[in-house]
């Protein structure tokens, strides 16, 4: 088992584990991970992962008692409900501030378990364990917890860090393929933002750097955990500098809000990167090169690059409650080349609707 290991600082220090086989030496490898005090452990998990999840629990059982949470697929975890069915169970079983919480799952999960855990008892230990591509490169990493409310994404949670995240390839296969694809699109941000090593690799052969057996594939998860290692280790509560990592997601969080949470992350987060490429074509002298190389790359992963033209007004106002907003000054994250992201203050909208009419259809 050849693991590599990627050390984090913002909100504590911790390990992102990344290789294959871990999960199937669950006790060997997480029960050292957990330590000797944690008597109780509670893995919350999404339907689809029922099996991983019970065959977990199996593994860990013999030394403490594991108590699995079910939790509904995709974005609908992401809810106050589902959150205060967690805390239920924790409460029903007595879980002190000595034991521990694993989300198990894609985004969504890494997401609400982190929430539940920075909540519980104002916080106790917790281990990510993603099974996406983009929980593995993204969400697992950082620390950012969080739920939807009515009004829009995100927009309840708190900065709370893993004790450990343990990232194992093999979990992958069974994930469809259009999943896949969508965590690559914040592989792509990584590489637009920070590290022009991803591009290369991608525009190299695209089908091996997505297919989950090769050394390409585990090469762009260390380089895009690397990029969000280092800037979250600089900047945990997003003072600044973490901002980069919001490169196209003013727009692609409206873009989930108005397609009411159905689409892929991923997906939105494409559209909402063309949009910031625009942006920064107009504001920063972005060269019509790099445009163009995004959006070759975000075709080539078959992600969406464009929009519905009479979406505009609906966007721009939930755009407005977007956390980068200053009063009524919305903030988006530009690049002024590949790998030289800033922040364009826009007093002005009626240049966010000339580069958005670059987007439709
Ligand atoms: N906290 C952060 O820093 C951060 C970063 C990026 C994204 N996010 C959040 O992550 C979420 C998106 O995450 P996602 O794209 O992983 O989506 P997701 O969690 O909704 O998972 C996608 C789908 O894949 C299924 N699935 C997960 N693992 C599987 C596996 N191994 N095999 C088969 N099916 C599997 C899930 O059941 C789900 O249906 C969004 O809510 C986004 O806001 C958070
Ligand atoms: O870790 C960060 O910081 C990010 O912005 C990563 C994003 O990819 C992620 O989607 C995050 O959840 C967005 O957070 P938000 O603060 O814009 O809600
Ligand atoms: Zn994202």
């Amino acid at each position: 088992m050849t693991v590599s290991h990627i050390t984090v600082t913002g909100g504590g220090e911790y390990v992102v584990n990344i290789g294959r086989g871990m999960l199937s030496q669950a006790d060997s490898f997480l029960g050292p991970i957990l330590g000797p005090a944690v008597n109780k452990v509670l893995i919350i998990h999404p339907p689809t992962l029922g099996a991983v999840a019970a065959k977990l629990r199996e593994d860990l059982r013999e030394n403490r008692e594991v108590l699995l949470a079910e939790v509904p697929d995709a974005e609908n975890a992401k809810r106050i409900e589902v959150a205060a069915f967690c805390w239920q169970i924790l409460g029903q079983a007595d879980f002190t501030r000595s034991d521990a919480i694993i989300g198990l799952g894609g985004g969504a999960v890494t997401d609400l378990a982190g929430f539940v855990a920075a909540t519980w008892l104002r916080g106790v230990k917790l281990i990510q364990i993603p099974t996406t591509v983009l929980a593995m490169v993204d969400a697992s990493v950082g620390g950012k917890t969080g739920i939807n409310t009515t009004e829009g994404k995100n927009l309840v949670g708190a900065f709370y860090a893993p004790h450990s995240v343990v990232c194992d390839l093999d979990v992958l296969e069974n994930l469809p393929r259009n999943e896949l694809l969508a965590g690559f699109a914040e592989i792509v941000k990584c590489g637009f933002i920070a590290d022009e090593e991803i591009l290369t690799i991608l525009e190299a052969d695209i089908d091996r750097a997505t297919d989950p057996a090769s050394n390409e594939f585990q090469r762009l998860i260390e380089l895009s955990v690397g990029v969000k290692a280092r800037v979250v280790s600089e900047d945990f509560t997003e003072q600044g500098q973490r901002e980069i990592l919001n490169y196209g997601h003013t727009l692609g969080h409206a873009i989930e809000h108005a397609e009411r949470y159905t689409w892929r992350h991923g997906a939105a987060i494409s559209i909402g990167m063309m949009y910031a490429a625009e942006l920064s074509r107009m504001t920063q002298n972005l060269p019509d090169s790099v445009v163009d190389r995004q959006k070759n790359i975000l075709e080539s992963l078959t992600l969406p690059t464009t929009y519905k033209a009479e979406a505009w007004e609906h966007l721009l106002g939930t755009m407005k409650r977007d956390k980068k907003a200053r009063g009524s000054m919305l903030r988006f994250v530009v690049l002024r080349d590949i790998a030289q992201p800033t922040i364009l203050n826009v007093p002005d909208t009626s240049i966010l609707y000339t580069a958005y009419q670059e987007l439709t259809d």
